[in-house]
């Protein structure tokens, strides 16, 4: 497979070595200040570069005829629009704030246990995401994804940042040294605490999980998410 990475940081990197032990071929690397894009050389774009251009490049590439793999956070606002776009342009576009099989795993014990506390109504959640200090947003999209879950799921109904009240789920983000990034979510009670947590030890799961679904992307047409890719559905 013939791929082009949009972002040559620390995940265009991890993604470039996998790829490569994989069988396929990387035959673009663009970073800041792109220049000429040679559309046509490509089969297949991934993208984790940076809020402010991750919508231009998803853009760019659709209207090329070339499927689109985006693990770039922060943009989240323009998602309607990116989706718009590839649906008129009949492309193919896959989304996911974090594409490692545990994180993955770990979104649908999240919305689980969520129906499940919100039956009781005697904890209130909070979620914890830590990060490397060169992260540049915050909270993590990880994190927005799993209060997501937990909104469609309970009585909560919106996030913040820190506490608020009530009705919302607060989000405590941390920046650290290297942390290649770590999600807990504690829902706290008058006589006891329940947590799940989620611990990378490195960036491997998240290049792996973007280059499966750049394999599975190809041919297809639409607006997808991991769970397309990944067969994570309970018996
Ligand atoms: N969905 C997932 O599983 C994961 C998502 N991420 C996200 O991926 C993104 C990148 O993460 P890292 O590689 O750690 O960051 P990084 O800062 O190491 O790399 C980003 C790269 O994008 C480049 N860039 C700047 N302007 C550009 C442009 N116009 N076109 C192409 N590239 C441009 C920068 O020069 C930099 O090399 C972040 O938004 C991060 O949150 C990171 C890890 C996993
Ligand atoms: O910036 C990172 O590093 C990461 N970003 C993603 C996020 O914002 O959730 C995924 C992962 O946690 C690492």
């Amino acid at each position: 497979m013939k791929i082009a990475l949009f972002g040559y940081g620390k995940m265009g990197r991890m993604i470039d070595e996998i790829s490569l032990e994989r069988g396929h071929q990387i035959v673009a690397r663009i970073d800041e200040k792109p220049g000429e894009i040679p559309y046509g050389e490509m089969e297949v774009a991934i993208d984790f570069s940076v809020p402010e251009s991750a919508v231009t490049n998803i853009k760019g590439c659709l209207s090329k005829g070339v499927p689109v793999i985006s693990g770039t956070t922060g943009w989240l606002e323009r998602f309607g629009e990116v989706s718009d776009h590839c649906e008129k342009v009949k492309g193919a576009f896959l989304y996911a704030s974090n594409f490692s099989l545990g994180v993955n795993i770990f979104f649908e014990l999240n919305r689980i246990l969520a129906s499940m506390v919100d039956k009781t109504g005697e904890y209130e959640v909070g979620i914890d995401e830590t990060h490397h200090i060169h992260k540049l947003d915050t909270p993590s999209g990880t994190a927005i994804t799993l209060a997501e879950g937990i909104i469609e799921n309970s009585g909560y109904k919106k996030w913040a940042l820190d506490k608020e009240g009530p009705e919302t789920i607060p989000i405590y983000s941390h920046r650290e040294g290297e942390v290649p990034g770590t999600h807990v979510i504690t829902y706290t009670g008058g006589v006891d605490e329940i947590r799940i947590s989620h611990e990378a030890f490195s960036r491997k799961g998240f290049a792996l999980g973007a280059v499966v679904a750049a394999e599975w992307i190809l041919g297809k047409q639409g607006v997808f998410s991991m769970k397309d890719v990944l067969n994570l559905g309970r018996k």
